[in-house]
């Protein structure tokens, strides 16, 4: 059995300046020590735009907080305004990069093909993708989740070679549960995430799937986290709006504790 450390990521969304990244990294930074660092990944997913002055700050202070991009472009370079390149995301030290975001599926109509695109231009840049996928309401109450999450897993993972599955990580995230303060119960969370760890394993094989981390994602906050991090397929989560609260976000680091 693969022992699968913890990530737990911030995905600050458009939230927090430069200057407010800095402080911010600076706060996670002095609260989190290392047996935090040893037990748990840390991650953060600032905008773009803060993404030197994370780098600057984690180099210089040789801080153990690792960080990443919220989206990347599917294209490695060229005339594409306003896209970021993975190349360009990795020359800046970043460890990992949303794909397939619930806010980028809706508001900026990725499809599935754009998404599998996307993870195969963060592997060409040796970036680990966190995948995002999950339902909407709808779809929930039509009680078609799991085949839905499962689509959206396979679409994304189209022609991915196994060696670089086996250092995905995907987020499972319910879009009625995200922001909304409502959580997917810990058990509907782990039937889901079960489903996807059958499917890698069904897609790669059993060591693939052991070694994926899965996270769930949707309104985790200090007062669930524990609950959700007991589910044998839950392997992290990725925060949003309590991401923003140092404190908060320590004590989620922290779930053991809480
Ligand atoms: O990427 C994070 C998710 O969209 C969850 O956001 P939330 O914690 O604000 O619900």
């Amino acid at each position: 059995m693969t022992t699968r450390t913890p990530l737990m990521a911030g995905n600050w969304k458009m939230n927090l300046n430069h200057l407010e990244a800095i402080a911010h990294v600076q706060k996670l930074a002095f609260a989190l020590n290392d047996k935090d660092h040893a037990a748990v990944e840390v991650a953060v997913l600032p905008p773009y735009t803060d993404l030197r002055s994370v780098q600057t700050l984690v180099d210089g202070d040789k801080l153990k907080i690792k960080y990443g991009a919220q989206d990347l472009s599917a294209h490695a370079s060229g005339a594409y305004t306003g896209e970021i390149s993975g190349a360009m995301l990795a020359k800046l030290k970043c460890s990992f990069v949303t794909v397939g975001h619930s806010e980028r599926r809706q508001y900026h109509a990725e499809d599935e093909p754009l998404v599998n695109a996307k993870v195969k231009a963060a592997f060409a840049s040796d970036l680990t993708p966190i995948l995002c996928v999950g339902e909407e309401l709808a779809v929930r109450e039509a009680g078609d989740h799991v085949a839905h999450t499962l689509a959206q897993v396979d679409g994304a993972l189209k022609d991915v070679a196994a060696e670089q599955v086996s250092t995905l990580v995907i987020a499972y995230e319910p879009v009625w549960a995200i922001g909304t303060g409502k959580t997917c119960g810990a058990d509907d969370a782990q039937e889901v995430c079960g489903a996807i760890r059958a499917r890698v394993a069904e897609l790669y094989g059993q060591e693939v799937a052991d070694a994926v981390r899965i996270q769930y994602g949707g309104s985790v906050k200090s007062g669930n986290v524990a609950q959700i991090m007991a589910q044998p397929d839950i392997d992290g989560a990725l925060v949003g709006g309590a991401s923003l609260d140092a404190d908060e976000f320590v004590k989620i680091v922290r779930f053991r504790d809480q």
